[in-house]
């Protein structure tokens, strides 16, 4: 297999963990016409996520399904059979099917296609033109989106791929594009951006799109990336065809998505009328408990978990990159087997932590919403989500990281009681209250000690992200005096009894200068 475009070190100003305390909202217009075609579901009642259409049934070209075959792929999943047939005829589509139904593969196979169609490459062209342009919210799932390309290109040899991301260095990148020509480019926003602006003959490059993909599309098209695609849509050309898919399309994506979609584009929903959009096999439960206790409660459900199953693969998701860091220090101090991933950390190390856990059983991943979409870590068993997901769609999926290609899966969802409200904004997905662990004297002593034996500045840094994610969250951020009570609550639960000095600006920037409880520096 072919290895993607090189990676580095470094940080994404884009990535999906922000701990500056300045967090955007989902706050889409609902403007425009649009013509959506909603099918008839084509899953069945149960969580069946494969159809009985084989590949070579359909008008691929043999190379790509040598490519398919390898892979292992024979069936095509029920998301690949409903919008195959309308993409071969060149339709704009709007897919939305639930986690892990093998959408990657949906919009990859007939863009490839359509490149096997173009003429080919002139060698001696200065400025190849880029055909396929497939944009993904996050690093991981953009180097992901790179290698399953490469896999299904296997056959077709005279057909590059390039991976342009955040954490790379940008002079790497533009000598990678220059000595390798490539059809498909996979990329995230804000570095796609950038190679827009500044790197000579990209932009020619570019108008050579026929395709392009946003996967995780109503992530793309909320605000934190919407003017990055609204410039990169300005950069190529306007007869394109436009797939984007995603497990979660809420409605003011629907409103807005014409942006990018012709009027006449497709509207393929294989989730069923009424059925939810999270898979049945994956058991969904609550556990709300005040923030002192839910460290220790962490760590027995955790315990409990691992003693259940030994080939056990958890992910546990924290509210922010800095939270994500100290939760890993705790649960590594409490001796489990913990891996961590966050926009704190640079890119090699991401990419190596993300293969082996892949590969691994017995271990626990600790992580930021970097890891909720499209991640593919085959045989998750359980997801642990602490503390309030920035909505429900963020919630669906990262749940949707266990339960995938139609395996079991359980969640647990751990929030305080003045989170409860979250429970009543998913009130159409089954999570259903967990029997309260309980948590002997020892246990509590125990993890009172390791969070003792944690750094003060990791203690700092996740008390200022936990101020600021809180925050951003209109429904507990509103009222800042009570904001401030619970974040010191928070500080507390950290074994801390006077809660870390802030920097004044990082307060003026938050709105939270003179609120009572919070000290300055
Ligand atoms: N036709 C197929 N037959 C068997 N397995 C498949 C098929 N197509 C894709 N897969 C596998 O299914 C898994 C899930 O696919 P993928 O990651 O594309 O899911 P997804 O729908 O994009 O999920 P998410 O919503 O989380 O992004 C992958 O391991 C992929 O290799």
């Amino acid at each position: 297999m072919r290895n993607p475009g090189g990676l580095v070190t470094g940080e994404d100003s884009n990535d999906d963990d922000d701990d500056n305390g300045v967090f955007e909202k989902n706050a889409l217009s609902s403007t425009g016409l649009k013509k959506e075609l909603d099918r008839p579901s084509l899953s069945s009642s149960s969580d069946s996520f494969m159809s009985e259409t084989r590949f070579d049934q359909c008008s691929i070209s043999p190379l790509s399904l040598k490519g398919i075959k390898d892979a292992g792929y024979e069936k095509m999943t029920v998301v690949q059979a409903a919008t195959l047939p309308a993409i071969v005829k060149g339709k704009d589509v709007l897919a939305k099917a639930k986690t892990g139904t093998g959408k990657t593969v949906a919009f990859l196979l007939p863009s490839i296609e359509v490149v096997v169609k173009s003429p080919p490459l002139d060698r001696d062209q200065k400025r190849p033109p880029i055909i396929v342009l497939v944009i993904c919210p996050t690093r991981e799932l953009a180097t992901q989106a790179a290698t399953e390309a490469n896999t299904l290109l296997k056959y077709h040899p005279s057909i590059g791929v390039q991976v342009v991301i955040g954490g790379v260095r940008i002079a790497s990148e533009q000598r990678n594009l220059q000595a390798n020509p490539c059809q498909i480019l996979v990329a995230t926003p804000g570095r796609l951006k950038d190679h827009i602006e500044n790197t000579p003959g990209f932009a020619t490059r570019l108008m050579g799109v026929k395709v392009l993909v946003l996967d995780e599309a109503d992530r793309l098209l909320d605000m934190g990336f919407r003017k990055d695609i609204e410039k990169i849509i300005t950069a190529i050309p306007k007869q394109r065809q436009t797939l984007m898919f995603s497990a979660t399309v809420p409605e003011e994506v629907r409103q807005i998505c014409h942006a990018a979609l012709k009027r006449d584009h497709e509207f393929i929903n294989t989730v069923e009328e009424g059925a939810e959009d999270t898979h049945s096999k994956v058991r969904q439960m609550h556990v709300i408990a005040p923030l002192d206790k839910q460290f220790p409660l962490l760590y027995v459900i955790l315990k409990d978990h691992i003693a259940d199953d030994p080939d056990y693969k958890v992910i546990v998701f924290c509210t922010t990159a800095r939270v994500t860091g100290l939760v890993a220090g705790l649960l590594g101090e409490l001796n489990l087997n913990i891996r961590e991933i966050h926009s704190r950390k640079g890119q090699a190390y991401r990419t190596r932590v993300s293969d082996e856990f892949r590969k691994s059983r017995g271990i626990i991943l600790v992580t930021s919403d970097v890891s909720a979409r499209g991640v593919d870590y085959p045989d998750v068993t359980l997801v642990i989500q602490v503390g309030l997901p920035a909505s429900r769609e963020q919630y669906i999926h990262r749940l949707g990281r266990t339960g995938r290609k139609g395996k079991e899966g359980e969640g647990i969802l751990l929030l305080a009681p003045w989170e409860e409200f979250f429970l009543s904004t998913a009130r159409d997905l089954p999570i259903t209250e967990a029997p309260m662990p309980s948590i002997d004297p020892d246990t509590k002593k125990k993890v009172e000690r390791a969070l003792s034996q944690l750094d003060m500045n990791s203690k700092q840094t996740a008390y200022q992200a936990w101020l600021g994610y809180y925050n951003s969250q209109k429904k507990v951020g509103n009222d800042k005096y009570r904001l401030v009570e619970l974040a010191n609550e928070f500080s507390r639960s950290m074994g801390l009894d006077t809660p870390p000095a802030i920097p004044k600006l990082v307060l003026g920037k938050m709105g939270l200068r003179n609120i009572p409880g919070l000290r300055s520096k």
